[in-house]
């Protein structure tokens, strides 16, 4: 099955909430709430692909230092595998805004359920708490 490598990024606020990105209509999966992120492009660092996503979804600038990695998703979608390393990131410049008309809302870790996530998501919510509690 073909493998895709996409790279997630939980960026934590002052406090620790955590910021989820509600899907736009017309893309796969719309309607649902992920982390920022996106596919890594050949010849391209994973680091690289998240601080470049970052600014192009939220216009915030983020250093490779202040990105921590956590715990990956792995899983089978029909079509192809998701691999997903899922960084923490708590410290950036500027204030995200949605730069690709998603919606964006902070939440707590014990909330994150409430919000329909992409099935390779879910199992990445328990880290999630156990990092900032709930
Ligand atoms: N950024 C991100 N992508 C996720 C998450 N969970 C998850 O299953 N994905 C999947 O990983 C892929 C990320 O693709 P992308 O954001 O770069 O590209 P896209 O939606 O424009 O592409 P697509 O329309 O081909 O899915 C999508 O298939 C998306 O559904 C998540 O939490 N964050």
């Amino acid at each position: 099955m073909r493998m895709v490598l996409v790279v997630a990024c939980a960026l934590i606020d002052a406090d620790g909430r955590i910021l989820i990105a509600q899907r736009p209509e017309g893309k796969s999966m719309a309607g649902l709430w992920e982390f920022p992120g996106g596919k890594v492009e050949a010849g391209e660092r994973p680091e690289a692909c998240l601080i470049r996503e970052l600014s192009e979804e939220l216009g915030i600038s983020v250093k490779e230092e202040c990105l921590a990695p956590l715990t990956f998703a792995s899983h089978a979608y029909e079509d192809f595998h998701l691999l997903m390393p899922l960084y923490v990131c708590r410290r950036w410049q500027g204030t995200p805004a949605a730069q690709e008309g998603q919606t964006l809302k902070w939440v707590r870790a014990g909330k994150l359920r409430e919000f329909p996530m992409p099935p390779a998501d879910e199992p990445l919510i328990p880290h999630l708490i156990g990092l900032v509690g709930v």
